[in-house]
């Protein structure tokens, strides 16, 4: 049969993304994830988080938890195993069906919202959803947003920092304050993930250094190695 060379080169790209996902580690680990919990992870996503929280153990009983870009749904399935209380989850995509019965499975709470997180209303509703002025605050706000990326490091880290702006400013506003701190172990938490780029440290020294008490950058090993994404994990929002 006759190939055009398009479909050649998209042939021979299919085979590398399935060679590459045959040799994933994390792959193989979300296909059998389910093992020794009971429910497999929907993302392959769900394995940064894990790592994350293994490092900066944030997530716990009864944490209330923001997750951006939620969908489909990995990270919302490890605040719900770790034991969190209630998860709002926010995407532009719905969260895959198993989720909800998960969070019924072990007794959390999760509402799940569908909207641009860039829009002023998705975010008024998130905030009139979570209880804007009234004592409840928000332990940990996490945030995975990413748009598809176009394989141009700079426009891919310049998309990801207009994401984690709006995320920090909804933190600022949502998160509890350090002074509200219980014990040494309820710091509240803003994770973001961004793509380095020349403007990433610049945004951090702007807008997280004065704003948190302590900022950590990290690569975790279940993202990809030739990717430059990053983590800004953040601790105790200042007054
Ligand atoms: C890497 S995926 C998240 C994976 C997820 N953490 C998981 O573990 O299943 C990035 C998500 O960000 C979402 N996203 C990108 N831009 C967004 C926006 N402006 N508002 C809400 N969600 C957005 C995408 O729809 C996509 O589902």
């Amino acid at each position: 049969m006759w190939r055009t060379a398009w479909s050649i080169q998209s042939t021979a790209s299919s085979s590398r993304y399935l060679a590459r996902q045959k040799r994933d580690p994390f792959v193989k680990a979300r296909n059998t994830s389910g093992n020794d919990h009971g429910t497999q992870y929907v993302s392959r996503s769900a394995f940064k988080l894990e790592q994350l929280n293994k490092a900066y153990r944030f997530l716990g009983k009864g944490k209330i938890v923001v997750d951006l870009g939620a969908s489909p749904g990995g990270w919302t399935q490890v605040a719900l195993r770790a034991g969190c209380e209630h998860v709002f989850a926010l995407d532009l995509l719905p969260l895959h069906s198993s989720i909800q019965q998960q969070a019924s499975r072990t007794n959390a709470r999760l509402t799940a919202l569908q909207g641009d997180f860039r829009s002023s209303e998705i975010q008024t509703k998130l905030e009139e959803i979570i209880g804007k002025g009234g004592e409840r605050k928000v332990d940990v706000i996490m945030s995975d947003m990413m748009a598809n990326t176009s394989g141009n490091p700079i426009r891919d880290s310049v998309a990801s920092l207009d994401l984690i702006h709006s995320a920090f400013s909804f933190a600022k506003s949502m998160l509890k304050r350090s002074d509200t701190k219980s014990s040494e172990n309820d710091s509240s938490v803003l994770i973001m993930k961004y793509f380095e780029g020349p403007d990433a440290q610049e945004f951090k020294k702007q807008y997280l250094q004065p704003n948190f008490s302590r900022i950590v950058n990290k690569k975790v090993a279940a993202s990809r190695s030739e990717s430059s994404e990053m983590y800004f994990i953040c601790f105790d929002l200042k007054e």
